[in-house]
């Protein structure tokens, strides 16, 4: 499985597009997350929105949501297609009620079934997206009163999308056989709603190996080799998973 960061950035980075990823494996390519930057950074990278299998959604904020609109038209009116969305079924309605409809609506298109093929997920529960790829979306605190996922794949591949600090799950995540996790990180503490660097580095060593750190401001570049044992991942870069 390969992945490739479409944008590392935190909400409010300018020097790095919003923290979305590709995400490839047999020929399947699904985009994680689709924020304000990403129909920008896809064009930059080569891509246009048809080369894309479908698109996954952590949770609802500008930076994972904000292109979702382009997205939606550009594949009704320039592709005639309708995108494939996996989604957690919390999500959804706020999707369209609260980021989507406004933008979206003119009769009789009305609903988010009307631009999306939406394929709704239910939290703790394994499926397999396409052959070879198998999703478990976790929910994970972020925003009081607001779902967000973070997603476990092939049962080894953690990222996080937007977290909290959970030493906890991490932990259990490894000694259940988590090989890699890709985690945000706000380099400035105290983290609020993300796992702040400060926090991270208390990791113990082994989990701190395989830890790569994502979602960062513009400031990343003082911090390199003040990380740990954890390692920065590059936008645009592609990994092996
Ligand atoms: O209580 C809060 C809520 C948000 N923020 C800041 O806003 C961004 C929201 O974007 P994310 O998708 O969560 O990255 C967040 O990064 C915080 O910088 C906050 O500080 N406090
Ligand atoms: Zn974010
Ligand atoms: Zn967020």
């Amino acid at each position: 499985m390969h992945i490739r960061m479409v944008g590392t950035g935190s909400a409010f980075a300018k020097k790095y597009d919003n923290n979305n990823a590709l995400i490839e494996t047999n020929g399947f390519r699904l985009l994680v997350d689709c924020g304000i930057t990403l129909p920008k950074a896809l064009h930059q990278m080569g891509l246009s929105f048809p080369e894309i299998d479908a698109v996954l959604i952590s949770h609802i904020h500008g930076d994972h949501v904000g292109g979702l609109e382009e997205f939606a038209f550009q594949m009704m009116f320039k592709y005639s297609r309708k995108p494939v969305l996996f989604i957690a079924e919390t999500l959804i309605e706020p999707l369209w009620e609260h980021t989507l409809r406004g933008g979206l609506t003119q009769e009789p298109l009305n609903k988010l079934d009307d631009f999306f093929d939406v394929r709704p997920l239910e939290a703790n529960k394994e499926i397999e997206l396409h052959p070879g790829l198998i999703i478990e979306l976790v929910q994970t605190k972020h925003i009081l009163n607001k779902p967000s996922y973070s997603f476990l794949f092939n049962r080894r591949f953690f990222y996080s999308a937007d977290m909290r600090f959970d030493g906890g799950l991490l932990r259990k995540l490894v000694d259940q056989g988590v090989s890699t996790i890709y985690h945000d990180c706000q380099l400035e503490s105290p983290g609020v709603v993300h796992a702040s660097l400060e926090e991270l580095l208390t990791l113990p060593e082994d989990i701190q190996r395989k830890t790569w750190l994502m979602h960062y401001g513009d400031a990343i570049e003082q911090y390199e080799g003040r990380t740990g044992h954890m390692r920065i991942v590059e936008q645009y870069a592609s990994y092996e998973v």
